[in-house]
């Protein structure tokens, strides 16, 4: 039978990571890189299935919080290194992890990036949460005009200190973002290493400090030189711009690869659009709402009608229920519901990526009064979470 258990000691730990990334066909940590990676082990938040005394899956969560519609800052569970060793997988091991985890979450709202489309919505994670990826060809890319604000390289210790504050000043810009954890900056750091070569700058407007970008060039064998933009924040239009002058001005550099929001402006920076191609839409936010009350309050709404909305939860039933939901906010009421919907697919409309009209032309919900729905659910911004994890 499978049990799962709470993991405290550090070698333990250390299976669960190389049972992890064996699950993803990679190569287990090597011992500097684990001593690292070991402070992203925070206690009481990871969790392994174990046949008897062998461990054959891991889960695990690290602490943060995350920007709602509206603004309000929650906290937010973020789920990783989900992994069932193969010689045990479709057996039920990821279903009953999966179930302890949930019933044992603190944070009101957990999310998590999915390997595959299939997995997690059985759980009740919706797709709240799509990005571009786009190519911009760098040689092409003329941005007119010139910086308002200072753009200065930082030193690898120079960056350590000053990029966890200014993310929190200025990386909650959405909803969907998330704040970073102690573990998080860590491996982040051992990237600016002779390895990966990540290079950070840093903008400064009038009020000091209000944007960075972290990057990485590489070389092919055609002499080709692609610049990868791992991080990137800012705090207002001029330092966005600024950033961008700087990044498409560098000498060698002929095409650039960035991860964008669906509604990011960059096109329009340039003389020629053309120059941002995008190349790809993918999902990003795999969104589960664990306190569907709290979270429904915790958000704001669009002006409409109020609207009923009936939520099923099978895995957390303390979510069932009728939840009014008008321009002032969400309370819980007695029937009857307007629209019946799954806590996964509510999940899928919470940050306003997903409209409820465009689930019920999919024939995903049922019910009356989509587009009031619609409307109180809208978001002036698409959602977006620039922290991987
Ligand atoms: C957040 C992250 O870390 S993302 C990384 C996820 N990890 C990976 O992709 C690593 C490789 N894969 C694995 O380790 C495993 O196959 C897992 C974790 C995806 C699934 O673990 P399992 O123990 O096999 O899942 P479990 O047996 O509980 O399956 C539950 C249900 O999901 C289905 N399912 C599980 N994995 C998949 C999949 N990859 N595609 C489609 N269906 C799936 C099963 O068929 C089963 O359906 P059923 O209830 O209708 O019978």
């Amino acid at each position: 039978m499978t049990e799962i258990r709470v993991l405290t000691d550090e070698a333990q730990c250390r299976a669960h990571h190389g049972l992890f990334r064996r699950a993803m066909h990679w190569s287990p940590a090597e011992d500097d890189k684990w001593e690292i990676i070991r402070q992203t082990y925070e206690p009481g938040r990871t969790h392994a299935a174990f046949e008897g005394d062998e461990m054959v899956g891991t889960t695990q969560t690290f602490g943060c919080s995350m920007v709602v519609p509206g603004g309000a800052v929650v906290p937010h569970a973020a789920v990783s290194r989900v992994g069932v060793r193969a010689d045990y997988t479709r057996r039920g091991v990821l279903s009953a992890l999966m179930r302890e985890q949930l019933s044992t979450l603190s944070e009101p709202v957990a999310t998590l990036r999915a390997s595959e489309g299939r997995i997690y919505g059985r759980f009740g994670y919706g797709l709240a949460g799509r990005v571009r990826f786009l190519r911009i060809d760098a040689r092409k890319a003329v941005i007119p005009g010139s910086p308002v604000g200072r753009v200065r390289m930082v030193d690898p210790d120079t960056s350590d200190k000053l990029l966890p504050e200014l993310h929190t000043a200025i990386g909650l810009d959405r909803p969907g973002q998330i704040s970073r954890w102690p573990g998080w900056w860590a491996i982040h750091q051992e990237r600016k290493g002779a390895a990966e070569n990540l290079v950070t700058v840093v903008h400064s407007g009038p009020d000091g400090d209000d944007g960075f970008v972290s990057y990485k060039v590489s070389e092919d064998k055609d002499f080709k030189h692609t610049m990868e933009i791992e991080d990137f924040a800012w705090a207002n239009a001029d330092a966005w711009r600024d950033l961008w002058i700087y990044l498409t001005r560098l000498d060698l550099v002929d095409e650039i690869h960035v991860d964008a929001a669906l509604d990011d402006p960059l096109n329009w920076l340039f003389e020629d659009p053309r120059v941002v191609y995008t190349k790809d839409v993918y999902d990003q936010i795999w969104l589960r709402l664990v306190d569907v009350p709290r979270m429904l309050t915790a958000r704001t709404y669009g002006v409409a009608e109020p609207v009923v909305i009936e939520v099923r939860d099978e895995l957390l039933p303390a979510n069932d229920g009728c939840y009014r939901v008008s321009p002032d906010g969400a309370e819980r009421v007695e029937g009857p519901a307007d629209i019946t919907i799954s806590v996964e697919l509510l999940g899928a409309v919470y940050l306003g990526d997903t409209k409820f009209s465009d689930l019920a032309a999919a024939k995903r919900i049922e019910g009356s009064r989509f587009d009031e729905a619609d409307a109180l659910f809208a978001v002036p911004v698409a959602p977006l979470c620039s922290t991987f994890f």
